[in-house]
């Protein structure tokens, strides 16, 4: 650890999408209760600047709002904000950097950003002559496909996968698990599309970061960890530090409270335990509406208890009538406190879309899964290791709600003896998750304190 007279200034680049900047304000709340004599600087975009900076102000992290190269007049998707973020992050984090130095009144010494900010963290850190660290918060098994971007696109050619669709992952890394490789994060084999150039370029220039902390724990991603640190050829640490959820557990005002009442509904209705299914698509996904509404009619039909995490945009979708007629069978909420919800006793399966923040969640909590992946990131991959991989969830078939598929995966998992193996399963990984965690010596704990010793020395 750096000596106690020894200042130290990190500054922290999320990349500006879903979840990430929240996950960067518990790792600096991590730095500040670690080591003495540490300034944080958070450089966000709105609107996470303003949304977090009360949490960030408690921490003692300094907030630094950072231009999003958005017209805050015009509507933007998602990837087409992040389209925007990348044309100006380089000026606009400069910028902010410069800003957070006069605030503090000394220089950066070291920056962590998300992974994916590679190509704009490798340039300023270079600049001023510092380190730089990376945070990588999807599995060690993305990342790994990842880091072959330029080993698939060599062996395929040109022509994309069309040709390639029966093949799996592991006839290219080898030790890899035994994934299809439609079912790899598409951006690998599209490093035209904004995210893709992103991802190809972290690809091409991560080995220049002096760390890279994972979310994921050595036990529950063997090979792809050993592939990750073969990969580096020991340049640079691979350091699984998570479940983060566990390491740099949030609180409520990052994770959100609980302002609709779930947890008192779970214990006023809970009859029996494990007995409800709790359904969420993350925060930025959704299946098409008429899934949504097939998935209302299986809950209907199989009076599965449920508490449901739904956008308010979606509710006048669901079937005329719906939450009056499933008024004590179920909930219908905008937002939930996913952990909590999946840490009662009342809850048996999580309904979901297979976002790795979800997928750990399960894990942690003992949750099984019934999964209907996106067709988007790392999520079919995800679910491939959930499925396929561990055993820990069974799939909605062909990844699509219908009654009938929603019916099947909801009876399969709550009353079935596949539910019952996915839960011996989980409750597995779930005790190791919390040995890598919260025992002192636990490989997470441990890697944790590694990384930030490696960013604040
Ligand atoms: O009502 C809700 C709904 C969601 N959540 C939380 O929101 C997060 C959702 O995360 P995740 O399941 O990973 O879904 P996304 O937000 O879609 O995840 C993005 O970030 C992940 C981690 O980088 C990637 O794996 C995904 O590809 C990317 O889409 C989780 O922590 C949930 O606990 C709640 O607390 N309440």
């Amino acid at each position: 650890m750096a000596a106690p007279t020894e200042r130290r200034h990190v500054a922290l680049l999320p990349v500006p999408l879903a979840s990430h900047p929240a996950m960067m304000l518990l790792l600096g709340r991590k730095i500040i209760s670690s080591v003495p004599n540490v300034e944080v600087s958070l450089l966000v975009t709105d609107p996470s600047a303003t949304s977090l900076s009360a949490a960030a102000a408690d921490s003692g992290i300094r907030v630094v709002r950072v231009d999003s190269g958005v017209d805050k007049a015009v509507a933007v998707t998602p990837p087409q904000a992040l389209r925007k973020f990348a044309e100006v992050a380089v000026e606009s984090l400069r910028k902010g950097l410069a800003v957070a130095e006069e605030e503090v009144g000394f220089k950066i010494t070291c920056i962590v950003a998300d992974a994916m900010m590679t190509f704009v963290c490798r340039v300023l850190a270079e600049e001023r002559g510092v380190k730089w660290a990376a945070l990588w918060s999807p599995s060690a098994g993305a990342l790994a496909a990842h880091m072959h971007t330029e080993h698939f696109l060599n062996a395929i050619g040109p022509h994309g996968i069309e040709g390639h669709k029966e093949e799996t992952a592991d006839q290219y890394i080898p030790e890899f698990p035994s994934i299809p490789i439609i079912d790899l994060p598409p951006e690998i084999f599209n490093v035209g599309s904004p995210f893709g150039k992103m991802l190809h370029l972290m690809s091409l220039y991560l080995d220049n970061a002096v760390a890279v902390v994972v979310n994921s724990y050595d036990a529950l991603e063997p090979a792809a960890t050993d592939i990750l640190r073969r990969v580096f050829s020991d340049k640079l640490p691979v350091l699984n530090a998570g479940p983060f959820t566990l390491t740099m557990p949030s609180s409520s005002e990052t994770s959100g409270a609980d302002p609709h009442n779930c947890l008192p509904w779970l214990d006023s209705h809970a009859a029996a335990p494990t007995s409800f299914v709790y359904i969420s698509f993350g925060s930025e996904y959704s299946p098409p509406l008429e899934e949504l509404v097939s998935l209302a009619e299986a809950l209907e039909a199989t009076k599965v208890p449920f508490l449901w995490s739904l956008p308010n945009r979606f509710k006048p979708s669901l079937p005329e009538g719906f939450t009056e007629r499933t008024s004590t069978l179920g909930k219908v909420v905008p937002w939930a406190p996913q952990m909590s919800v999946l840490s009662h006793v009342a809850v048996g399966a999580q309904l979901t879309h297979c976002g790795w923040n979800s997928v750990l969640e399960s894990i942690v909590t003992g949750v099984p899964i019934i999964g209907r992946p996106s067709r988007i990131a790392d999520h079919p991959f995800d679910g491939r290791l959930v499925f396929d991989v561990w055993g820990i969830g069974v799939e909605v078939e062909g990844w699509k709600l219908t009654k009938a598929t929603a019916m099947a995966a909801l009876e399969k998992v709550m009353r079935g003896e596949e539910g019952k193996k996915a839960r011996e399963k989980i409750q597995v990984m779930k005790r190791l998750s919390n040995e890598a965690t919260t025992e002192p010596n636990g490989s997470s704990a441990k890697n944790l304190r590694e990384f930030i010793n490696i960013i604040t020395c």
